[in-house]
């Protein structure tokens, strides 16, 4: 297993080039939040945007259109039960992160089959309850990038295996089943791409508050957009959530998520001087 190290993650980070356009720094959908958990996309779609994502649409119940501009003006609206819309807006994406706080009734899981099978190039992120749709229906999956990020109770309801008593090897052929990328979230996530597995030592019990996990989502669909690399976009998108959270601790007894969201731009910079000087 490779430990994700700071200087590869400092490397990697794209420096925006001078004719850099909303339309070249990634176009991003963000579909989820019914009419319980609209807070879950809005933070993922708030980390897209300060990921730095040049446009991001969110695909959610209207009963969230408010919230959504009342914090995120930057963010454009579709109604996602508007099956028409939601295949146009993403189809006009380049990558698509599914699932938060979309729950689980017959309308979210008609958005879920909509979307996977609206999906032609985009890149995919699937988090919350799309695993859910994942681990019950086994659907055939779109023919790109697609990137899992399980927390420990989503992994055991896809694979069966608890992390506790499982082993590496083990997890690794069940991703291969799955055949997606997987960012098994814990305390020492481990990201599964392909032959090589990754372990990312950040992160703190200050980052236990609902909707850590939905920031993440937002930052990897974020930054997909931005980096050449996926597989360099996904190590480089965990070591920075935990990083900025790492460094929120030091000071503060809980790191809020949208505390996290604020600080991405900062610690990005922080991280491109530190390459510039090199
Ligand atoms: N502000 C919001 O609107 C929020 C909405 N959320 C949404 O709430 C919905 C349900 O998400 P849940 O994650 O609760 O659903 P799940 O039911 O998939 O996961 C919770 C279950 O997993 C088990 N579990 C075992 N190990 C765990 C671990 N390390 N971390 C977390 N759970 C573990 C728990 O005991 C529990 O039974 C999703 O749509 C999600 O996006 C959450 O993201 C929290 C914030
Ligand atoms: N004790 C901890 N140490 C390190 N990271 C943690 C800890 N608790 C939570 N996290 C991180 O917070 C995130 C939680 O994700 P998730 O459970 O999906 O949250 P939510 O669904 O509420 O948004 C993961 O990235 C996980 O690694
Ligand atoms: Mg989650």
């Amino acid at each position: 297993m490779h430990i994700i190290d700071k200087s590869d993650i400092i490397r990697w980070l794209p420096d925006r080039p001078k004719d850099s356009y909303k339309g070249s720094m990634g176009r991003v959908l963000c579909v989820g939040g019914n009419t319980h958990f609209g807070g879950a996309i809005i933070l993922a779609a708030s980390a897209a945007v300060y990921s730095g994502a040049g446009l991001t649409s969110v695909a959610s119940d209207p009963i969230n259109l408010h919230a959504l501009h009342a914090r995120l003006p930057e963010a454009m609206f579709i109604d996602y039960q508007d099956f028409t819309a939601l295949e146009d807006a993403i189809h006009n994406a380049d990558t698509v992160l599914l699932g938060p706080g979309l729950g689980r009734d017959a309308q979210a899981e008609a958005i879920f089959h909509c979307v996977l099978s609206a999906i032609t190039t985009q890149k995919l992120v699937l988090d919350a309850d799309a695993l859910y749709f994942i681990s019950q229906n086994r659907p055939n999956l779109p023919q790109t990038t697609v990137i899992a990020t399980p927390h420990q109770g989503e992994w055991l309801r896809l694979t069966g295996l608890p992390l506790s008593e499982s082993t590496v090897e083990q997890r690794q052929q069940a991703t291969a089943d799955l055949g997606m990328w997987v960012v098994l979230k814990s305390e020492r996530t481990e990201i599964y791409l392909d032959d090589t597995v990754y372990q990312n030592l950040g992160g703190n019990p200050a980052m236990a508050t609902g909707g850590m996990g939905d920031v993440l989502a937002g930052m990897l669909a974020g930054l997909l957009g931005q980096y050449s690399s996926p597989k360099e976009t996904v190590l480089s998108g965990v070591f920075l959530h935990s990083y900025i959270a790492d460094q929120l601790a030091l000071n503060q007894y809980v790191t809020l998520p949208s505390q996290i969201v604020t600080e991405i731009p900062r610690v990005m910079r922080e991280l491109l001087n530190a390459k510039q000087q090199f």
